[in-house]
C-alpha cells in the first residue's frame, strides 16, 4: 500500500491516546500545533507534510490557517484526499473547491446535538424570562431592580429553521414543556422524522412563531435570511433564538428590532463577526448574550475528537468517510 500520513493541525485535547494510536494504520503522524497561515502554506510547498492523505483541522484550528479555501488548497499536498474536520458548522472551508480538487471532507454532526440543543434551550428559557435585567440587578446589589414579569413556555408556538440534527434535539426537548412545535426545512421530513412538528412555509413560520430558533447552516443562499423584512413579517414580541450560525442574521436590524421591542428579546450564541459583538447588542438588556459554547462540555468536545479520529481511520483505512459533509453526496429528500 501507498504511503499514507496523517497530519494534525491544532490540538486534540480530550482523546489525545487515540491520535497517538493511529500511528497503528498511518504511516507516520505530523503534527503542526500552531503557527501563522504563511508559515503552514510555506511548509506545505516544502514538502514537509510528506504523504499527507489525511488530515485533522478545526473550527478552533482556523485560527492558524485561516480559512480552507481555494489558496489553502492548492498549496496542500498532492498526495491528500480527506479532509477531517473538528465541527458541525464547516463554512470555513470551501467544499465546492475540495470536491474539484477530489478532496473528501467530513463534520461532527450528531455528536454536536444535545448540547447545542440544550444551549438553545437555556437561551430560550432566559430569553422568555428576560433574565440579562435581573443577573445584573442582583450581582450589582439591586436585587430584583427593574425585574418585569417573563412569559412561560407553555403553550407558545416555537417556529424552528433548519430541522436537522441540532433543530430535532431542540424541538425533542421544546416539547417537554408543553411548547406547540412547527419548522421550515429546505424539504419536509418524512412523519416519522417530524416527531409531531408541523411543517409550514418560511413565510408562515415567521408570521406565526412565538420563539424562533436558528437551527440552519450558514452558506451563500441562507446569508441574512433575517433580516428586515423577515423582522416586519413576524409576530410582535416575538423572541428569537441563534444557536447556528451568526451571519444568519443581520445583526444591526436585530438590534433596532430590540430597541423598538418588535423582537421582546433574543438569546445569542453566536454573532456575525466573532469575537466581535454589536455594540447595540451589548447595550441592550433584552437580549442573552454566550461567546459562542455550544458544543462546551468535556462529554461533546471528546465525542466530537473521536469522531473526527473515527473518520481519520476510515479514511486512511478504507478510503471513505463515516460522516461526509451532505453537499459531496447524492442529495437526500430530506436534507
Ligand atoms: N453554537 C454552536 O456551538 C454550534 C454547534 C454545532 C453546530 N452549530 C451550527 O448549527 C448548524 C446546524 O447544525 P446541525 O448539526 O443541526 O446541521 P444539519 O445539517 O443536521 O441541519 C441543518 C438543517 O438546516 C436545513 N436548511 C439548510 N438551508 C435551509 C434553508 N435555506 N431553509 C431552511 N432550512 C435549511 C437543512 O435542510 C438541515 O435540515 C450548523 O450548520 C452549525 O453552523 C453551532
Amino acid at each position: 500500500m501507498a504511503q499514507r500520513a496523517a497530519l494534525l493541525i491544532g490540538g486534540v485535547t480530550h482523546a489525545q491516546k487515540e491520535w497517538k494510536e493511529s500511528s497503528q494504520f498511518a504511516s507516520q503522524l505530523y503534527e503542526y500545533p500552531d503557527g501563522t497561515r504563511e508559515d503552514f502554506i510555506s511548509k506545505c510547498k516544502q514538502g514537509v507534510f510528506k504523504d499527507v492523505f489525511a488530515l485533522y483541522r478545526s473550527n478552533d484550528s482556523n485560527k492558524i490557517t485561516g480559512n480552507f479555501d481555494a489558496e489553502l488548497l492548492d498549496a496542500l499536498p498532492k498526495s491528500l484526499r480527506f479532509i477531517c474536520h473538528n465541527g458541525a458548522g464547516y463554512d470555513n472551508i470551501d467544499i465546492p473547491a475540495c470536491t474539484q480538487r477530489g478532496i473528501l471532507v467530513s463534520s461532527t454532526p450528531i455528536a454536536v446535538n444535545d448540547a447545542t440543543a440544550d444551549v438553545a434551550i437555556f437561551l430560550m428559557l432566559g430569553a422568555l424570562r428576560n433574565i440579562t435585567q435581573v443577573f445584573d440587578s442582583v450581582r450589582q446589589g439591586k436585587w430584583r431592580g427593574n425585574f418585569q414579569l417573563g412569559h412561560d413556555p407553555k403553550n407558545k408556538v416555537l417556529g424552528i429553521l433548519g430541522m436537522g440534527g441540532i433543530g430535532s434535539a431542540v424541538a425533542h426537548r421544546a416539547k417537554a414543556f408543553g411548547m406547540r412545535i412547527q419548522y421550515h426545512n429546505r424539504h419536509q421530513l418524512p412523519a416519522e422524522e417530524e416527531d409531531g412538528a408541523k411543517y409550514v412555509t418560511f413565510e408562515e413560520l415567521l408570521k406565526t412563531s412565538d420563539v424562533l430558533s436558528l437551527n440552519l447552516s450558514l452558506n451563500s443562499s441562507t446569508r441574512h435570511i433575517i433580516a428586515k423584512p423577515q423582522f416586519d413579517a413576524m409576530k410582535d414580541g416575538v423572541i428569537i433564538i441563534n444557536t447556528a450560525r451568526g451571519l444568519l442574521i443581520d445583526e444591526a436590524a436585530l438590534v433596532d428590532a430590540l430597541k423598538s421591542r418588535k423582537v421582546w428579546t433574543a438569546g445569542l450564541d453566536v454573532f456575525e463577526e466573532e469575537p466581535k459583538i454589536h455594540p447595540g447588542l451589548l447595550e441592550a438588556d433584552n437580549v442573552v448574550l454566550l461567546p459562542h459554547i455550544g458544543t462546551g462540555t468535556f462529554e461533546t468536545q471528546r465525542d466530537m475528537e473521536l469522531l473526527v479520529l473515527d473518520n481519520l481511520k476510515s479514511a486512511i483505512k478504507e478510503e471513505k468517510l463515516l460522516t461526509q459533509v451532505p453537499e459531496q453526496k447524492k442529495p437526500k429528500a430530506h436534507i
